[in-house]
């Protein structure tokens, strides 16, 4: 797969055309580069800029597309309205997915676009774009709207989509408890996309972020598809940013562990926890974690046995399989029909002690009554599935933690969903200890 990135080059390898290449080749990808400026900055600051000339811009287009085929395209930083007339000639025409990052100014403050281009930003970039991600800042200055309660999210998305962008997405358009939201303009649809946030400044995110929907788009998902992916691969990047320099933090992509791997990695470190017996119910545990859109249990890693209780000690009985759980899989394929992020589940016992935990703790927590299972559901024996979507409509919000008091012969029991394994661990310390 090639794509190709167009951008500045950052010699701190934080943002930009080096971090496009250090991305994609962690995903496989063979990257084709075309620079419109080189920079001087660190992670600290931000020293000039050089606009390379259109003349130089338009041979390397030229040469790449003489020469390869190409799957898809990110554009970053774009100086001048000269170096955009000779993208928009070069690109016009093409029918491959184009991610478009409007970048105008560095974390670290560094103007990164010439402000009397941005009416041939407008003009020349935007209308080039599958997907235009603008932060908020980006989103007002590019629509020349600012956001307040009059002017909403939509009214400025709707502006820019005006443009030309075919899909928009503004980052970080809302911030609070702890959930960092980018609301999304699709053809016909938009919604928000919330993930937690990590309280980190850091380099790169946004070339991240943009660089992984383009990979998802080549891949042939959809737009929701791959913005999610996005969401959840520059989250990662962004927890696992290094501070490589003396300044902030670089995001960095962690090379990618199995599903395998991450998940009895995760069930070896949740056997570990002090005192975790006293969760493990009488019909025992499973701790699953899913591939991408699973569409049947059969897509979805669990323990083909369970996690069991020995006197104190927990211990895995059984291996992990593909379709190795039934119950706690139903449960996840329920939820990642609404909640996509979510990929992992674990059960645990129902205890009052632990109820007390969860209203205690910050994390969202639904419920559903087995006594009121229709008959029709209990007769299809598809009390799981009709369990979790009572608890998701009770919920406002994507549950992080969904509990049932039983019936009749029915044992209660605790569910905790999360977006990976590791994400379900850090929840299961909040309300265990
Ligand atoms: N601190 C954070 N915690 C969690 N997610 C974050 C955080 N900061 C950014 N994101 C997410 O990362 C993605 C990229 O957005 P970001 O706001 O970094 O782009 P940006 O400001 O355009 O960056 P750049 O200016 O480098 O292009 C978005 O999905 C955003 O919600
Ligand atoms: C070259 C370049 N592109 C993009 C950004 C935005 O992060 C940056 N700081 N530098």
């Amino acid at each position: 797969m090639n794509i190709l990135s167009i951008g500045g080059s950052d010699p701190s390898s934080g943002a930009g055309i080096q971090s496009d290449i250090t991305m994609f080749s962690k995903l496989n990808v063979h990257t084709l580069t075309a620079i419109t400026a080189i920079t001087s900055q660190n992670t600290s600051s931000f020293g000039i800029v050089e606009p390379v000339s259109p003349k130089i811009l338009k041979k390397q287009l030229e040469s790449l597309f003489s020469d390869f085929k190409i799957d898809g395209i990110k554009i970053g930083m774009v100086y001048n309205a000269k170096l955009m007339k000779v993208i928009y000639q070069q690109l016009k025409k093409l029918k491959i997915p184009i991610v478009v990052d409007p970048v105008i100014k560095s974390t670290t403050g560094g103007k990164l676009l010439e402000f009397k281009s941005v009416k041939d930003f407008q003009k020349y970039i935007i209308p080039l774009a599958t997907v235009l991600t603008p932060n908020k800042f980006e989103a007002e200055i590019l629509s020349k709207i600012k956001i307040s309660s009059k002017n909403t999210p939509e009214t400025v998305a709707k502006t820019l989509q005006k443009m030309g962008a075919k899909n928009v997405v503004i980052t970080g358009i809302e911030e609070n408890n702890n959930k960092v939201s980018d609301f999304v303009l699709e053809k016909n649809s938009m919604y928000m996309i919330s993930d937690e946030k990590i309280s980190k400044i850091n380099h790169g995110s946004g070339c991240t972020y943009s660089a992984a929907i383009v990979y998802s788009l080549v891949n042939k998902k959809n737009i929701k598809e791959s913005l999610y992916f996005a969401k959840k691969f520059t989250h990662n990047s962004i927890k696992n940013a290094k501070k490589f320099g003396r300044g902030i933090p670089i995001t960095n992509i962690e090379n990618k562990k199995s599903i395998e791997e991450e998940l009895s990695s995760a069930i070896t470190k949740f056997t570990k926890i002090n005192g975790i017996y006293k969760n493990i119910p009488e019909c025992q545990t499973n701790f699953v974690f899913s591939k991408q859109k699973p569409k049947s249990t059969k897509d979805v890693l669990g323990i083909s046995g369970r996690i069991v209780r020995a006197g104190k000690n927990v211990i895995v009985a059984g291996n992990l399989e593909y379709g190795g759980s039934k119950h706690v899989a139903t449960a996840l394929l329920a939820m990642n029909k609404k909640y996509p992020q979510i990929c992992s589940a674990i059960n645990l016992k129902y205890q009052n002690e632990t109820i007390s935990k969860i209203k205690k703790s910050k994390l969202v927590v639904s419920n559903y009554d087995r006594n009121k299972e229709p008959q029709d559901v209990k007769n299809k024996g598809s009390t799981i599935k009709w369990g979790i979507n009572s608890a998701i409509k009770n919920s406002k919000s994507c549950p992080d933690i969904i509990y049932h008091k039983g019936d009749f012969g029915k044992e209660p029991m605790i569910i905790v969903f999360g977006n990976t394994p590791k994400n379900i661990l850090k929840k299961i310390s909040k309300i265990t200890r």
